[in-house]
């Protein structure tokens, strides 16, 4: 197989195998059935990397039948087996992991020392799910009567379809992989169009760890809303996972109840990051940078608004300027870039609005801006102050480089302002009064809450959110969960 790409993106690459343009299903590598193709674009020079099979209806189908035929073998393994393939699959990724994010920054721009960090973060997935396979266990309950006896087990939901974003491309297909095949599922898996050469790289990778044909397909599409229309109507598909937007993820969960399908939503977020007067407050940039800029601030769990206490706004707001200027923009590829380009011109014009929105209403810039001389969907980070609740960055996801701070004066209105909104994904506050940080953790609504730390994500804790972020969970000894059902056994006549 040859692989139409360009040479920048080949001449990177110690294995090209790793390369992939067509769709993979029913164990088998195949062009989409009416041969039609996409563009995959570096998002930092406009080339088009390669151009791969965008799936359709027939292909669609035809790799939902094949998984169907695959999962009962694969569940009918022990978990010890699947372990080990899991475990296989992780090795893999690890030892490509050079490679892998070449391909990663390639697609999505990101810097590559960032890429390698989540395909490790993603591989931590396929080790954890490697090991959790073997401990699906179920229940003994003491009979309700004298000749009852009552087991409870746990089996896999079955055939399984997922879709994620852009903005991970490596380690979101991760972690739906994992806990979906450890637990004896097959998943049927659509990445987004802008970055599927990551997922297909995965793919090859899974094949080579010993996957079973047709228990894993990745059906690159540039029809997406074809995919969600067919896994949400047919009756094979017995589950859903669903990481993007909010908006998508409601359009998604109404089509699927036609069929009462099983869900797991991982939305949007709009995370407030919190400094208290007491707060250690190199320790709170430190964490507000990684908490806002990380992945161009291009992440579900970033710093959406950040509130300072009164006593310490001014020299936080200088503090975190000062490291912000420090941050170089450029091409995912020069060792020296902290932050790449927005994936698209969408993006960028959002984050436009976002700040010309804010100025209107009387904020001020205090580092940044629109624009970039680089031009394209490179943008500066940037840093507001006087910013309100009245403005959009206060109710919109901004899923870019953009830190406007408000002024709190007190616990109880910075909670108040926190909770203002619909989301519920990730929060994150800096303070040291022990019995401060136990009552806003408590009253924060949200599924996950960092303190006194930037950057709460982990294959070992329950990753989720709640309220119109979604529900279920990913990563931890409750990621399974998803992706099993409980069966009640009660046997008579004992006597
Ligand atoms: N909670 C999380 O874990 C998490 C992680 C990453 C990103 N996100 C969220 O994702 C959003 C950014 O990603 P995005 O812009 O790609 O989101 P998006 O919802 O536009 O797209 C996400 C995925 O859904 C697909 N899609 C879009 N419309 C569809 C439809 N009608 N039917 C089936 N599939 C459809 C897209 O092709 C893509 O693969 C942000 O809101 C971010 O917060 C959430
Ligand atoms: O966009 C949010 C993803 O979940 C990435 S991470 O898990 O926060 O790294």
């Amino acid at each position: 197989m040859t692989v139409l790409a360009t040479r920048s993106l080949l001449d990177r690459l110690s294995d090209r195998t790793l390369l992939r343009d067509q769709a993979f299903y029913g164990g088998e590598w195949r062009d989409a059935g009416n041969g039609a193709q996409f563009d995959v674009t570096n998002p930092s020079t406009g080339e088009v990397l390669a151009r791969v099979a965008d799936t359709g209806l027939e292909d669609i189908r035809r790799a939902i039948d094949l998984a169907e035929a695959a999962q009962k073998d694969w569940a009918a393994a022990t978990g010890k087996e699947r372990a080990a393939v899991l475990r296989r699959f992780f090795d893999l990724v690890m030892a490509n992991i050079d490679d892998l994010a070449v391909i990663l920054t390639a697609e999505m721009g990101k810097p590559l020392s960032e890429a390698r960090g989540e395909i490790a973060y993603g591989a931590s997935y396929l080790e954890w799910f490697g090991e959790e396979a073997k401990r699906v266990y179920g229940d003994t309950i003491p009979g309700h009567q004298r000749d009852k006896r009552i087991v409870v087990v746990k089996q896999p939901v079955g055939v399984v379809a997922a879709i994620t974003p852009w903005n991970f491309p490596s380690a979101m297909p991760c972690r739906k992989f994992a806990p979906a095949l450890a637990a004896g599922c097959a998943i049927v898996f659509k990445p987004a169009m802008e970055t599927p050469l990551s997922a297909l790289a995965l793919a090859h990778l899974g094949e080579q760890a010993g996957l079973p044909k047709g228990v894993l397909s990745v059906l690159p599409t540039s029809r997406s809303r074809v995919f969600g229309d067919e896994v949400c109507s047919n009756p094979i598909v017995k589950k859903l996972t669903f990481t993007g937007s909010t908006e998508v993820g409601r359009t998604l969960m109404a089509q699927g109840a036609q069929k009462i399908m099983k869900l797991s939503l991982e939305l949007g977020g709009n995370a407030p990051f919190i400094v208290f007067d007491d707060a250690d407050l190199d320790e709170a940039v430190q964490g507000a940078m990684i908490s806002k800029f990380r992945n161009n601030g291009q992440t579900c769990v970033c710093a959406n608004r950040i509130y300072a206490q009164a006593g310490i706004y001014d020299a936080f707001i200088e503090k975190l300027s000062a490291a912000v200027e420090t941050l170089k923009v450029g091409d995912g590829f020069d060792p020296d870039t902290a932050l790449g380009p927005l994936i698209s011109t969408r993006a960028k014009a959002k984050l436009d609005d976002h700040i010309a929105d804010a100025l209107s209403l009387g904020a001020e810039i205090v580092v940044g801006g629109e624009g970039h001389e680089l031009g394209g969907t490179f943008v500066r980070p940037t840093v507001l102050k006087g910013v309100t609740p009245a403005m959009k960055v206060a109710r919109e996801e901004t899923f870019a480089p953009l830190a406007p701070v408000f002024r709190f004066e007190t616990e109880e209105q910075v909670v108040a302002m926190a909770n203002d909104t619909e989301f519920g994904l990730a929060a994150y506050f800096y303070a040291r009064d022990i019995a401060q940080v136990w009552r806003v953790a408590e009253q924060l609504e949200y599924g996950m809450v960092g303190i006194n730390t930037g950057l709460i994500s982990t294959e070992v804790a329950p990753f989720g959110g709640v309220k119109q972020s979604g529900f279920g969970r990913e990563g931890s000894k409750y990621g399974l969960d998803d992706f099993l059902s409980l069966k009640y056994l009660c046997m008579g006549g004992v006597r």
